[in-house]
């Protein structure tokens, strides 16, 4: 079903800084036959344009306290100016893509996060149908969270949350979480090292250490969400040369997010998905 379905996350640390290779990867990739789906962020270009006019950006949790001005200058970057560069990227690196906000045809209905936020949310629904038409049209879909509630209240949803999302709705096949890191770091001896794999024990562990932090928090629990339906989910550096085709082809590259990184118990990453 959803066999050949990449969700590639792009977030907005590493955005400006993607080859135009990245784009004609995913221009091979859709041409091929793959079906990617893009789900991006813009947190910098979001807090660069607060600052602008004068407003101070606030995190909690690597969640952005979003009030309602906040929330039209997050949708003025994510579903405007964003969301259209990277459709225009792709179309310059040889590809077809057609940029939607979370509103449009309700493609992420919002479920609000009570509590101090404000106007954000995570995911309650997913218009899983319109994607996959859009893909069936031979488009690739590049999604901008900004999403609304049943009411039609837009909300912000985090990238990484709403990428998660959409690959639990398309049993997606693979997922990557393009970052400007190369994977997860920890602490060896006072040097950095980057895991090849993260389960899901060691990920809570290290947030509570306050080893991963801010942005990378929702990101590696958007990864292990997507866990739910993907058979492989990835944490990249976007700037590698190559790194989405070298992902599409099952390549050890960036950091794997794992349930458990004891080998999968039987009935689990077969060729098929288990009864269970
Ligand atoms: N343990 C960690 N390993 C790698 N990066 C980390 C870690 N903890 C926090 N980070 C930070 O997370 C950032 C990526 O998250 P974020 O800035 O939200 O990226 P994006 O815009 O791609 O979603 C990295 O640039 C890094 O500074
Ligand atoms: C609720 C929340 O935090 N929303 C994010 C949406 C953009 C995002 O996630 O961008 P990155 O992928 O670049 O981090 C924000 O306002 O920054």
């Amino acid at each position: 079903m959803g066999q050949g379905t990449l969700v590639v996350k792009c977030g907005g640390s590493a955005m400006d800084a993607l080859p135009d290779g990245f784009f004609a990867d995913l221009a091979a990739l859709s041409r091929s036959g793959m079906a990617p789906v893009v789900v991006h962020g813009g947190g910098p270009a979001i807090s660069a344009l607060l600052a602008r006019l004068g407003i101070a950006p606030a995190f909690v949790n690597g969640l952005r306290v979003t009030d309602e001005a906040t929330l039209e200058v997050v949708e003025m970057v994510l579903a405007g100016a964003i969301n259209k560069q990277l459709v225009r990227r792709i179309w310059r690196a040889g590809g077809r893509a057609l940029g939607l906000s979370g509103s449009d045809g309700a493609l992420l209905v919002a479920e609000p996060i009570p509590g101090p936020l404000g106007r954000v949310a995570t995911v309650k629904r997913v218009n899983a149908d319109l994607i996959r038409q859009v893909l069936a049209l031979g488009y690739i879909p590049v999604i901008a969270p900004v999403g609304m509630d049943e009411a039609g209240q837009a909300y912000n949803i985090n990238a990484d949350t709403a990428a998660g999302a959409v690959a639990r709705a398309l049993a997606a096949e693979r997922v990557v979480l393009v970052t400007d890191v190369p994977g997860i770091w920890v602490d060896d001896g006072g040097a950095r090292r980057v895991l090849d794999v993260l389960d899901a024990d060691e990920a809570e562990a290290l947030i509570a250490q306050g080893v991963i932090t801010g942005g990378m928090i929702p990101k590696v629990r958007a990864a292990l969400d997507a866990l739910d339906a993907a058979e492989e989910v990835r944490i990249v550096d976007g700037r590698e040369p190559g790194v989405l085709q070298r992902v599409a082809a099952g390549e050890a590259v960036g950091t794997r997010i794992v349930r458990q990184t004891q080998a999968a118990p039987a009935g689990k990453g077969g060729a098929g998905r288990g009864a269970v």
